[in-house]
């Protein structure tokens, strides 16, 4: 499809000119502001099968130009919802080295240091993430907060590996590893509500749970994300730094944001 950027004239306002659901309704992220939500005693906790993956399986670790991507097999899945969603990549948002702040949800206008998405597809009713990814009950995704604190061991597991995806295109090979990891505590706590992909094709096709609590990484950690990359080719003289690639909060619309906790 068309080059879009999260800055300048190909930057998140002109998204619409080739993406006409960039315009439209449902769209994400949001501001989760406190009048929006609702608590709902019926959301279960979220519940993941076969994240534990085994250090003999091999992820791609890739830089789609957008963003870092890791791919995740498709026999890790999100049991606890009305359908089977399987897992096809995950992925960061962030900000940059100053500007520690690279969420795409809000919390009451809160911005996080960046967001993790862990990227699922219905396969109770479609073969892959590629016939899923327009349809209204196509895509769940798992939203994480990050906060600079304690280094974590766990992106860790594929961080180091950084430095050979620094050029958009590519590709290197890793060593799978315990996705759960990941993940914050308390899987019970999270905002839920309808929205989209937050870039081009904005498709309105995403079911998000985003957890409450956030997980930690170092400074070093963020910084080794927020500056390691670059959006342009390996042969290009001019380099394009790959950061800020977080879009902003969306109109709520009179959408309600379900809560699973009280407070
Ligand atoms: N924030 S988000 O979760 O909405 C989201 C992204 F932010 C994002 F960057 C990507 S991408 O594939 O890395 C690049 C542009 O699609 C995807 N990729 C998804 C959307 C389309 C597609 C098709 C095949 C595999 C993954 C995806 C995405 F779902
Ligand atoms: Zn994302």
């Amino acid at each position: 499809g068309a080059k879009w950027t999260y800055n300048g004239p190909d930057g998140e306002h002109n998204w619409s000119s080739n993406y006409p659901f960039c315009g439209g309704a449902f769209q994400s992220p949001i501001d989760f502001q406190t009048q929006l939500l609702r608590y709902d005693p019926n959301l279960p906790p979220i519940q993941v099968q076969n994240y534990n993956l085994s250090t003999n399986e091999q992820l791609t670790l890739s830089n789609n130009g957008h963003s870092v991507q890791l791919s995740l097999p498709s026999h890790m899945y999100i049991s606890s919802l009305p359908h089977r969603y399987s897992a096809a990549q995950l992925h960061f948002h962030w900000g940059s080295s100053n500007l520690l702040t690279g969420s795409e949800h809000t919390v009451n206008g809160k911005r996080f240091a960046g967001e993790m998405h862990v990227v699922h597809f219905n396969s109770d009713k479609y073969p892959n993430i590629s016939m899923a990814v327009d349809k209204h009950d196509g895509l769940a995704v798992l939203g994480v907060f990050i906060e600079i604190g304690e280094f974590n061991p766990a992106f860790d597991k594929f961080f180091k590996y950084m430095n050979g995806i620094k050029y958009r295109d590519q590709k290197i090979q890793v060593p799978a590893f315990n996705i759960h990891a990941l993940l914050p505590a308390h899987l019970d706590e999270y905002y839920r509500y309808d929205g989209s992909l937050t870039t081009p094709p904005c498709y309105p096709s995403v079911l998000w749970t985003v957890f409450r609590r956030p997980v930690t990484i170092s400074r070093k950690q963020f910084l080794a994300l927020a500056t390691a990359l670059y959006a342009s080719y390996a042969q290009e003289s001019t380099t394009v730094p790959l950061h800020g690639n977080y879009r902003k909060p969306q109109l709520a619309d009179n959408r309600v944001v379900l809560v699973s906790f009280k407070d």
